[in-house]
């Protein structure tokens, strides 16, 4: 303690921090930096300080207290350190890191602490939230029944989503985590569930692609944008995924249904790793922290979808981590594997083969999505993994050149159109109803012995035959009715007609 007068901006600084015109006399609670690291400083002197609580340099620059050690503080730093110098005063502000709450946020890009990043004015907040708080309890959750269109066939038709589900986009680089991410925001445009999208430790270029994506579709206006880029340090990217579910749970809490990208938590986990070491905390399996678990169940615990008496919002999160050489067996791709309720694996081999999406339905799993599924789904896809696991098994076979016999090759000319029929380029959400007419022709054999190129121009047509020619049917579907047989006849005369049409033919129907 010193009875040194604060600094003037130091003191409004704290002033607004607490929202109160005069500093009371506790704020002369101030400590001394001792070392300062790359994004972290020890602190001495502040040992009445909390876990959590948000202390602010003499240079203005914030930082979060993460090690409490007798005489010594952990801080993290929520600004550049290169702007600290050891021996610099630190004072407490007697509150934990909050971040801004509120409609005010839709349509704002902002940082890891809710400050605006795109340029524009301050956001009007409805209040200030802790960015920790403790999962909603068992008596507070509902189970999950409601469907996510993610607008993507072969996540809706084989491993569904459902709204307060938390589901792994998992895979290597380069798989297209981030299109499947993204989409399932795009595809949010037609109906009422607010997003949000948390970049952790990505590339400035690849957030800045994804925020014009969202901006040209018109879908930005709609989602909350939440950067905390790799030039941030580690600790904004630290607290970054915290924030994003904080802002989430207010809209929650009005009843709304939310979804959330953390994209990608393996960058999450490094930084959390970068900040243990230089704090020196001992490091466990492949150099992580031993609670680096703790840190990722405690933020996914938060999502789900609540009762009636908790509001009856809902929060989905799609958490997406990067995995090595398809090394799905990795500390934080098990971890997250176990925490959430199913995954998506994006594989690299049909990414060679260029079949996007590359989600390799043997491998992904949804654990609750199927009871959330619509009826009309379960009708026409359910046995659509068995029919392509089979066609894959069979192809492997048939490349050393095997005689095979009619009913091999049948299978394996089905497998080809419905695997050409599950291709969707990105940035291009197919409604439910589009789905069902393109699953069902491709599964009754339509797009059988059809060039792919065919298969891909039929299915555009087919998404504007199917809204004017098929009005009911998106009704019946949203209302979870199962289809009648002449449902699937309608739709199978539909993709003929089509495929008729688009070969030039006389549009008789198949
Ligand atoms: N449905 C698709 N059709 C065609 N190309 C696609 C599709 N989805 C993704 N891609 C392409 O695949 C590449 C990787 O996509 P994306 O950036 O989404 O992957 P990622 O796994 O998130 O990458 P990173 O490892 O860099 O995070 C991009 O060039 C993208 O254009």
């Amino acid at each position: 303690m010193t009875d040194e007068p604060l600094q003037p901006g130091v003191k409004s600084l704290i002033d607004s921090l607490l929202d109160s015109p005069a500093p009371s006399p506790v704020l002369a609670e101030v400590g001394k930096v001792t070392e300062v690291g790359d994004g972290i400083a020890l602190v001495s002197g502040l040992d009445r300080a909390l876990a959590d609580e948000l202390l602010v340099f003499a240079s203005g620059v914030r930082g979060m207290v993460l090690d409490l050690e007798p005489h010594r503080l952990g801080v993290v730093l929520l600004g550049p350190a290169d702007q600290i110098a050891a021996g610099e005063d630190v004072w407490r502000t007697h509150k934990v890191i909050s971040v801004p709450v509120g409609p005010g946020l839709m349509g704002r890009v902002v940082d890891a602490t809710g400050q605006p990043r795109d340029g524009r004015n301050r956001i009007e907040a409805v209040a200030d939230r802790p960015i920790e708080v403790a999962a909603p309890g068992i008596l507070c959750r509902s189970p999950i029944t409601r469907p996510l269109a993610t607008g993507i066939k072969a996540i809706d038709a084989a491993v569904p989503v459902g709204l307060g589900q938390r589901e792994l986009i998992i895979g290597d680089r380069q798989t297209g985590k981030t299109s499947i991410a993204l989409d399932t925001i795009l595809n949010q445009a037609s109906s009422e569930i607010l997003c949000i999208y948390c970049a952790v430790g990505q590339r400035g270029d690849s957030v800045a692609r994804v925020i014009e994506t969202l901006r040209g579709s018109g879908q930005l206006s709609r989602t909350i944008v939440v950067a905390a880029g790799d030039e941030d340090t580690p600790g904004l990217s630290f607290v970054a995924p915290y924030s994003a579910m904080t802002m989430a749970e207010y809209f929650a809490d009005q009843g709304c249904d939310v979804l959330v990208v953390f994209d990608d938590l393996t960058h999450h986990a490094q930084s959390y790793r970068e900040l243990s070491l230089l704090l020196r905390r001992p490091p466990g399996r492949e150099a992580f922290p031993g609670d680096i678990f703790y840190v990722h169940a405690r933020l996914l615990e938060r999502a789900g979808q609540f009762s009636p008496e908790a509001g009856g919002g809902s929060i989905t999160a799609l958490p997406v981590v990067e995995t090595q050489a398809e090394n799905l067996s990795a500390y934080i791709p098990t971890n997250l594997i176990s925490i959430t309720d199913g995954q998506i694996y994006l594989s690299p081999r049909l990414v060679r083969k260029n079949q996007f999406p590359a989600v390799d339905l043997g491998v992904s799993v949804s654990r609750v999505g199927s009871k959330a599924q619509y009826r009309a789904f379960r009708d026409v896809a359910g046995n659509l993994r068995v029919t392509l696991s089979q066609f894959e098994e069979l192809e492997d076979f048939a490349r050393f050149g095997t005689r095979l016999d009619d009913t091999t090759r049948a299978r394996l000319v089905r497998g080809a159109a419905v695997r050409a029929a599950l291709r969707q380029p990105e940035h291009a959400p197919v409604p439910a109803v589009v789905q069902l007419v393109i699953l069902v022709a491709a599964m009754e054999g339509v797009f059988d012995d059809l060039p792919e190129a065919r298969v891909l121009a039929a299915m555009d047509q087919l998404r504007a035959a199917a809204t004017d020619e098929l009005p009911g049917l998106a009704k019946q579907i949203g209302q979870n009715q199962p289809l009648s047989e002449s449902d699937l006849s309608a739709m199978l005369a539909l993709a003929g007609k089509v495929l008729g049409n688009e070969g030039g033919g006389d549009g008789t129907d198949v």
